[in-house]
């Protein structure tokens, strides 16, 4: 795809200063986006003057101005007191929502009205007592809907109760009216036939009775054609399809949607400080929105009134879901910028945007300075359910799967042989008894209730400061004397890409080279120039939003794209440049490499990473191996029963696991070549079919795999204490892991050529770069500069294999008490179920060097010491500094080549030293814990 700049999206520049700019710019060839009119010449400008002053229109009268003082007072007054009511309701709601000024204040005028409109006609038809006008009402009412007219005053109440509470809709305006057309024809229809068909020759009364004018025509033409006894049930049918237009629900959701408005019923609304204030980093994020208990009670009756919310309508239909992308570098090599690529040609069918509110540009108020600065971080949507998510768990494959031993402990349980029955000298259990070994916690497990996760702030399509930049860039190519035109942007959740043409005779680096003017106008140091934009000749200009927007993992996830694909490894990242949302499976990645200075939201990004995967798989699906030498970021997840060892903090141990994982590789390459398979998803189907079978003899139960996916926090302090076993291992995993569905996510803050060596970035294919500190670093992971340009809090660039340009993202948000809410959800799911042997990985020869230090570890200690400090890796400077024997400083060494201190032996040459002076103190550390 050449380009991902979506039409909605991109805004043709008409600000007449961009036009101004571009006077002069004849021959480009390019019409201006609009054309200032000719400067009139001093002739023309004396006749149009004497014109003007002849034409001039006389002055209206005295009694017209004060009549249009009156009516725009009394216009303001309403719209005062509706913008009133809105917010008292939306607060009083606690889902409150993004509602911009001007937008807002027009709905909630139509939302008084309805309510107005609620309160005569309920009065007129219920009671009789609406007066002279309001009978008037109710009886052109009940001449078009007959006996209907009884409900209308209560739509009129859910209409003004939804314009107030949700942010409008556009685009499914057609689809609700046609929905509730089709209710009403079929129900009227219904009530014409039923009260004895009554034409209009029997007069207007009994027509009032019965279905009225619509009933006629709903009803009259179908009964002649079908008979009543068709015609009643063809009308309901068509009352049915109109709701599920309505609502936007496919008939094979509607057990799915009747469960989820169930479970809304049964879930107790949280109370707004249950979830929020506990951090205190994201309160106002939380606080603001009171957003959990709004998800609960909003959406039932929201579904019922209205449309359905805008997320759920994402999911549903690629016409109407917004772009996303999901990056799958199986389906033709990922095209990483603009949607250059396979993976966004996927999503290509689905380009509508998310419902933007209309932008006025004027409310600076609730510009994201931070995550702190979402002060008024409404809700902006409600919550439907994941549906592939929670299918995923219901499934009889997942059910076999829950079966397992060792709760789909990978490999060794995975394929477990049962040999505890025999060594007690039982009978071989019988298959159902090898199946229930470990038996499924409290019957099926069910994955977490999407409403768990909330909402982000509502994308805008352009602000004030959109404006003002666009102004300062054609004033700094006016200055500069540039032909060169700001044509359109492109907003995104953090930065807004400005598309600059340029005269026919200009060259690009006219504008690179204006890089830092461009900086300055603008006052933002991060401005990142790309040139050209993929699949457009124009030069692209990032810069950082003043109104940044937060993207919440929850809109992502519920995105269509999520929704339909039910893939257990699809995580969601965030938003693109355009808005789209951006999922990748990270079983097709298939390793990703996650770095970025500290603070830029790479932990975040790990976050949501774990919890989309908690959000959307069973613990039979994926198991995980959460490293986490700092011992603070992925603590919330201990526990949780997709672990398949506690988490890990001592970085020795780390080394262990990941040699398990080589070793899990190994078992597993074995079962497939067994099973003369080449991937572990044609395994495990083959498995769920009954067409792999234990050989004859064996007590062995095939299960399938679970994916496991190994995350490390910081990489960096893994290779300080054991470079080259933890090099080595990755290596191996990296290089062949991936069809056996083990797949690794390692993420570090240095990314400096000694973590990220150059055997690591060669087998880890895909990388996420967030803030770096240096080009330096960008260059290391991203092989090009960038990513020292972003702008932190979730700003980053992804490449995924195969892309050759990394594509901008805003990464997406989970905030503690959304992590520990779905956290806690899974604990009460099911037990984790540790392997036993994960961390003998050092196997013997790890064990052998250990108790071959013995007594000598204070000496060893005090050699690492010295190699590491001088950086000199020799045996017999060991000798003269320690006073010890040729043969003890060459043992000494060899044990500090064990442990990866110091590389091999290269004859008479001083060994390479591969840990560092500065990381010295944690390494002695370390091996003084053993
Ligand atoms: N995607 C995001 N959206 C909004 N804010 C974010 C995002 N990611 C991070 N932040 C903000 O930035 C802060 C730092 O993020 P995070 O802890 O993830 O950084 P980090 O790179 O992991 O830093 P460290 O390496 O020091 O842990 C967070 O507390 C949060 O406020």
């Amino acid at each position: 795809m050449a380009t991902r700049t979506s039409g909605a999206r991109t805004q043709a520049q008409t600000k007449p200063r961009a036009a101004t700019a571009r006077s002069g710019a004849g021959g480009s060839g390019r019409a201006p986006a609009r054309r200032q009119p000719a400067a009139p010449t001093r002739g023309a400008a004396t006749r149009g003057a004497s014109a003007r002053r002849r034409s001039e229109p006389p002055k209206p009268p005295i009694q017209l101005l004060i009549a249009q003082i009156a009516v725009k007072a009394v216009y303001h007054a309403w719209m005062a007191a509706a913008g009133l009511l809105g917010s008292a309701l939306r607060r009083f709601g606690r889902n409150t929502r993004d509602l911009r000024i001007h937008a807002d204040h027009r709905r909630d005028g139509l939302g008084l009205a309805a309510f107005g409109a609620a309160i005569l006609l309920g009065a007129a038809l219920w009671g009789g007592a609406g007066g002279p006008a309001g009978g008037f009402v109710a009886a052109a009412i009940e001449l078009f809907v007959g006996a209907g007219a009884l409900a209308v005053p209560l739509f009129c109440l859910g209409a003004s109760w939804r314009l107030v509470r949700s942010p409008s809709d556009p685009e499914s305006r057609g689809r609700v009216v046609i929905g509730w057309a089709a209710v009403a024809l079929g129900i009227l229809g219904v009530l014409h036939i039923a009260r004895g068909e009554p034409d209009l020759a029997q007069g207007v009364d009994r027509i009032r009775t019965a279905g009225g004018l619509l009933g006629l025509l709903g009803g009259a033409p179908l009964a002649s054609a079908v008979t009543a006894y068709v015609a009643v049930p063809l009308l309901l049918i068509m009352s049915l399809f109109g709701f599920l237009v309505v609502t936007a629900t496919p008939i094979r959701q509607v057990p799915e949607k009747l469960r989820e408005f169930a479970e809304r019923l049964t879930v107790p609304i949280r109370e707004p400080g249950g979830y929020a204030g506990e951090d205190d980093e994201f309160d106002d994020y939380e606080s603001g929105a009171d957003v959990d208990g709004a998800v609960h009670e909003d959406t039932a009756l929201d579904e019922l009134l209205d449309e359905e919310p805008p997320r759920s309508r994402r999911r549903r239909g690629a016409s109407r879901s917004p772009r996303e992308g999901v990056y799958d570098v199986d389906a033709g090599g990922a095209g990483a910028e603009a949607g250059a690529g396979a993976g966004r040609g996927r999503s290509a069918a689905g380009r509508s945007r998310p419902p933007a509110p209309a932008d006025d540009g004027t409310d600076p108020a609730d510009l994201f300075a931070d995550v702190a600065g979402l002060a008024d971080g409404e809700d902006s949507e409600d919550v439907i359910g994941l549906v592939a998510g929670e299918n995923g768990a219901a499934g009889p494959a997942a059910r076999r799967q829950r079966a397992r031993a060792a709760a789909g402990a990978p490999a060794a349980a995975a394929a477990v042989a049962v040999a505890g029955s025999d060594l007690a000298g039982d009978p071989p259990p019988g298959p159902d008894e090898i199946e229930y070994l470990v038996p499924p916690t409290d019957g099926a497990y069910r994955l977490p209730s999407p409403t768990l996760l909330r909402s982000g702030t509502p994308p805008k399509v352009r602000s004030a400061a959109t404006d003002g930049v666009i102004a300062s860039l054609t004033d700094v190519f006016t200055q500069f004397k540039v032909d060169a035109k700001v044509t359109g942007f492109t907003r995104g959740p953090t930065v807004t890409r400005y598309e600059v043409e340029l005269g026919s005779a200009v060259k690009v680096e006219r504008i690179t080279q204006l890089g830092k003017n461009i900086a300055y106008a603008v006052k933002s140091p991060d401005v990142r120039i790309i040139s050209p934009i993929p699949g457009k000749s124009a030069v692209g200009i990032e810069i950082p939003n003043t109104d940044r927007e937060l993207v919440s993992l929850g809109d992502v996830l519920r995105s269509g794209e999520a929704t339909g694909n039910p893939h257990p490894l699809l995580v969601g990242l965030g938003k693109d440049i355009e808005g789209g949302y951006v999922l990748a499976n990270l079983a097709k990645m298939p390793h990703i490499l996650i770095a970025g200075a500290t603070g830029a939201g790479k932990s975040t990004c790990i976050n949501t990473l774990i919890t989309s995967v908690l959000a959307r798989a069973t613990p039979d699906q994926v198991r995980m191996v959460l490293v986490d030498p700092k011992r603070v970021e992925l603590t919330s997840y201990q526990g949780i029963p997709h672990l398949i060892t506690p988490i890990i903090t001592n970085p020795k141990k780390a080394a262990d696991a990941l040699q398990w994982v080589v070793k899990e590789m190994e078992n597993r390459y074995e079962d497939l070549a067994a099973a003369g398979v080449r991937h572990v998803d044609d395994f495990n189907r083959k498995v769920r079919n009954g067409e792999i079978v234990a050989p004859p003899g064996s007590e062995r139960v095939y299960v399938p795999y679970p994916y496991i996916l190994t995350i490390v926090d910081e990489l960096a302090d893994l290779m300080m204490v054991a470079p080259r076993d933890v090099e080595d291992a990755i290596t191996r995993i990296t290089a062949m892991a991936r069809a056996v569905g083990i797949h690794l996510v390692l993420a570090t803050q240095r990314p400096s050529v000694d973590v990220v060596t150059g055997l690591i970035k060669a087998n880890v294919p895909s990388r996420l770069a967030f803030a770096t500190a240096s080009l330096a670093d960008s260059r290391t992971i991203l092989d090009q500069a960038g990513a020292e340009k972003l702008v932190g809090l979730g700003d980053a660039l992804f490449l995924p294999m195969g892309a050759s340009k990394p594509a901008r993202i805003q990464g997406a948000f989970v905030s503690e008490d959304e992590i520990s809410a779905i956290v806690d959800h899974t604990k009460e799911q099911a037990q984790p179920t540790f392997v036993p042997d994960v961390f003998d990985g050092g196997g013997e020869a790890r064990k052998e060097i250990d108790e071959e230090i013995g007594d000598d570890m204070a000496l060893f200690l005090q050699a690492v010491e010295l190699v590491v400090s001088t950086h000199f890796g020799s045996t017999s400077m060991l000798q003269r500094k320690l006073r010890v024997g040729f043969a003890k400083a060459g043992r000494l060494m060899d044990l500090m080549e064990s442990r990866g201190i110091v590389g091999p032996s290269e004859g008479s040459k001083a060994r390479d030293v591969l840990v560092m002076p500065d990381e010295l103190e944690g390494l002695l550390t370390t091996l003084r814990s053993g």
